[in-house]
């Protein structure tokens, strides 16, 4: 896809090249009128509408724990585009032995962010191996997390959508503390029971822990980086570095914002509902 294939080579070029030289290069394209786009890539559930034949490329921005891994991977299956999570290449590269991923545990280990050559490094080879295989969209969490990350990808191709998930920030600590993975299936748990009381005539929101099934029970593990201290430095940074990012997007009218109204029965439908697609019939029930 010529989108993909133009941000690859930007990308990589970019991370050659000094950043600010690369950020002067690709320069925000014109501000479309206020208001959010209608999500009309969405609007076919596969989201093959476009003429050109590319799919979906959309962008989740959220804090830490608010569950933008869940719901990029839920939509990336639906409308059949890859789920790229750039915290998931910097934990790929930091389990390769060796000084770079001694380097990087360092960074991430104490909740910063790893430098912008880096992560388009990371990301750049990502878009090439999906180039490869055919692939012709993408879904991109935790990616652009800085204004100049921003900078970058707009200037290299087109993003159709950020979807900004927002969720009660004093139950993003507890979502980060109870992540659980299977160290075996590799799947996603939660033993974090959350429940708090509405507020400002808002419901109350309570969350189930998520529990594994008893063959993965042994095998949990979690990630170093979801310690208290590591994860309130991590909702700091976001808040410092990437919330700028939500202005950058809504300032381009790309931004939907959508406030969960709890876990994944309440949230999954209404979120399908905000970007007009159809799931399929099991789904409602799946997500139940
Ligand atoms: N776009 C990025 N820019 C810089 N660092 C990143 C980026 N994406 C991921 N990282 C690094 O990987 C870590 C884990 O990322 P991620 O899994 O997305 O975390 P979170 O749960 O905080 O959203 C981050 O704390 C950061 O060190």
């Amino acid at each position: 896809m010529a989108g993909i294939s133009r941000a690859i080579r930007a990308c990589a070029a970019a991370s050659r090249r000094s950043l600010a030289a690369a950020s002067a290069a690709a320069l925000p394209k014109e501000a479309p009128a206020a208001g959010v786009r209608a999500p009309a890539a969405a609007t076919g559930r596969k989201g093959r509408d476009r003429e050109d034949g590319r799919r979906v490329q959309w962008v989740f921005l959220g804090c830490p724990g608010v569950g933008k891994g869940t719901y990029a991977s839920r939509l990336s299956q639906l409308l059949d585009v890859p789920h790229i999570a750039t915290g998931d290449l910097v934990r790929d590269a930091l389990a390769a032995p060796g000084p770079f991923s001694k380097q990087l545990t360092e960074i991430v280990n104490h909740g910063k962010l790893v430098s912008d050559e880096i992560i388009i490094n990371l990301l750049s080879r990502r878009l090439v191996e999906g180039e490869e295989k055919g692939e012709l969209g993408f879904i991109l969490d935790g990616f652009p997390r800085t204004i100049r990350q921003a900078e970058i990808l707009e200037g290299v191709t087109d993003i159709d959508l950020v979807i900004n998930l927002k969720f009660r920030e004093q139950a993003l600590l507890a979502k980060c503390l109870g992540r659980r993975m299977c160290s075996q299936c590799g799947g996603n748990f939660n033993v974090a029971s959350i429940d708090i009381e509405g507020e400002d005539g808002g419901p109350r929101i309570y969350m189930p822990p998520l529990l594994p099934p008893p063959q993965c029970e042994s095998k949990l593990i979690t990630r170093a980086d979801d310690t208290e201290e590591v994860v309130k430095e991590r909702l700091r940074v976001y808040h410092d570095l990437t919330e700028p990012v939500e202005e950058f997007y809504r300032a381009r009218g790309k931004l939907l914002e959508f406030n969960l109204p709890g876990g994944i029965p309440e949230s999954w439908p209404k979120l399908l509902e905000a970007l007009n697609i159809e799931g399929p019939d099991n789904e409602r029930s799946a997500a139940a």
